[in-house]
């Protein structure tokens, strides 16, 4: 599913992956880069908030939040990647953008017994391998048609969205990035794939934790209240400004890492590791999500409590190692920034702008939290719940 690893998440360290990370580092994921998407991901959002208000004042039926910010996420992500909106279902295949992204992402982390017992790979048991290649297939065709459309296009302004900065690259002489078309599509496939799951679904687990704790929600919204006022919605120059907020999105990614065992790593050398002997090329995964409830490191571990980062520097950049949600060193996640910007800033948007219940008289300390196993751990069921719009701005 991985253009036989030339991508840049499965690519195996050395000089190719060296070039391809500092590519999109400094061509795609740059500091100025995102912020030149700034005013997209503003209207993106305020569709979601027209929409919700309009959801609302058409009567009582739940918001589906965790369909909603999905649909969100692939909107803003597509934009910046494609330069537009691929939503509609005539595209990938006839279940729609969302559901064949989720579905490769489940089959990533899906166990293929044939990966442990190559004598029977071929019988394909599982037909795992028979589903990702027909999601591998679906993929390349999608992006075909793009890299031809926008092979052929002329307009001018082209050249911001990430596919048309890869394409500038596309068989050129003059820059050290020479990409072949394989490579184009592959990382394409990344950064579709690695933004959207894991994005998505730490701002769902994070409206869910605010949902089921309504002191830590109102604190969130008073921090809010004080910071923005009522009188407008929030923007991205507040949110250095929100320091409970700050706290609230750690906490959720030291109580769920969306990723709990990141992305297997394999190591390149004999080492040892506390008295540990660890050989060449070994399979290592690292428990981040144990290492979030260590009850060594951390206080009442299974409590969902903001509050411990009171007066903390521990932060979750990769530098920190109780807490990893983006992991560390070389191979921690390039994408961190952008993540942890739309992170933010939804979650924010989502709080101030609206109170929310649960639907059919749920109370919050019966949401459901139960958690679907995978790469990324989605909820099993839904995020459902009603909206009040609670700004005086129109
Ligand atoms: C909250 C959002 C995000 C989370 C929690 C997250 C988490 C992660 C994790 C856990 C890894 C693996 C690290 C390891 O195994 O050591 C990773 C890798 C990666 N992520 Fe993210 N990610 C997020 C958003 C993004 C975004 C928005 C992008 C790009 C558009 C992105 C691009 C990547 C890439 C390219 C890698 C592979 C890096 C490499 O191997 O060199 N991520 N991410």
């Amino acid at each position: 599913m991985n253009y036989e690893q030339k991508d840049l998440i499965f690519a195996p360290y050395g000089s190719y992956w060296r070039t391809l990370r500092k590519m999109c580092t400094s061509e795609l994921l740059s500091n100025h880069k995102i912020n030149s998407f700034k005013s997209l991901r503003k209207e993106e959002l305020c569709l979601l908030i027209d929409y919700i208000k309009d959801h609302q004042e058409a009567g009582v039926v739940a918001v589906d939040l965790s369909d909603k910010v999905t649909s969100l996420i692939v909107d803003m992500t597509c934009r910046m990647v494609f330069g537009k909106k691929y939503g509609e279902k005539e595209y990938l295949d006839e279940r729609g953008f969302k559901a064949v992204i989720q579905e490769r992402m489940k089959l990533v982390g899906t166990p293929n017994l044939g990966d442990y017992i190559p004598q029977i790979a071929s019988l394909d048991l599982h037909r795992v391998t028979k589903k990702m290649k027909a999601i591998a297939k679906a993929f390349d065709v999608f992006f075909e048609k793009i890299i031809d459309e926008h092979v052929r296009s002329t307009e001018e302004n082209r050249s911001k969205y990430f596919v048309d900065v890869m394409l500038g690259f596309m068989g050129a002489e003059a820059t050290e990035y020479r990409l072949e078309r394989d490579t184009v599509k592959a990382i394409l496939l990344d950064l579709i794939v690695a933004a959207i799951d894991p994005t998505a679904t730490a701002i769902e687990w994070a409206l869910s934790e605010l949902i089921k704790r309504p002191r830590i929600m109102k604190k969130v919204q008073k921090e809010l209240e004080s910071v923005v006022g009522l009188d407008r919605m929030v923007d991205e120059s507040d949110l250095d400004n929100l320091e409970y907020l700050e706290m609230v999105i750690k906490e959720n990614f030291r109580f769920r890492p969306v990723s709990p065992l990141l992305v297997p790593h394999e190591s390149v050398q004999d080492c040892t590791v506390n008295g540990f002997h660890i050989p060449n090329k070994s399979r290592i995964m690292i428990n981040v999500w144990a290492i979030g409830r260590d009850a060594s490191i951390w206080n009442d571990p299974d409590e969902f409590l903001p509050e411990r980062f009171v007066g903390s520097n521990i932060e979750p950049h990769g530098r920190d190692f109780e807490i990893l949600p983006f992991g560390s060193g070389r191979r921690a996640c390039a994408g961190m920034q952008l993540g942890l910007t739309v992170v933010r800033l939804v979650l924010a948007q989502l709080v101030h702008c609206f109170d929310w219940e649960l639907p059919d008289g749920i109370l919050p300390t019966e949401l459901d939290m139960t958690e679907e196993f995978g790469q990324v751990i989605f909820r099993a069921k839904h995020l459902l719940a009603l909206p009040t719009y609670r700004l005086t701005y129109k």
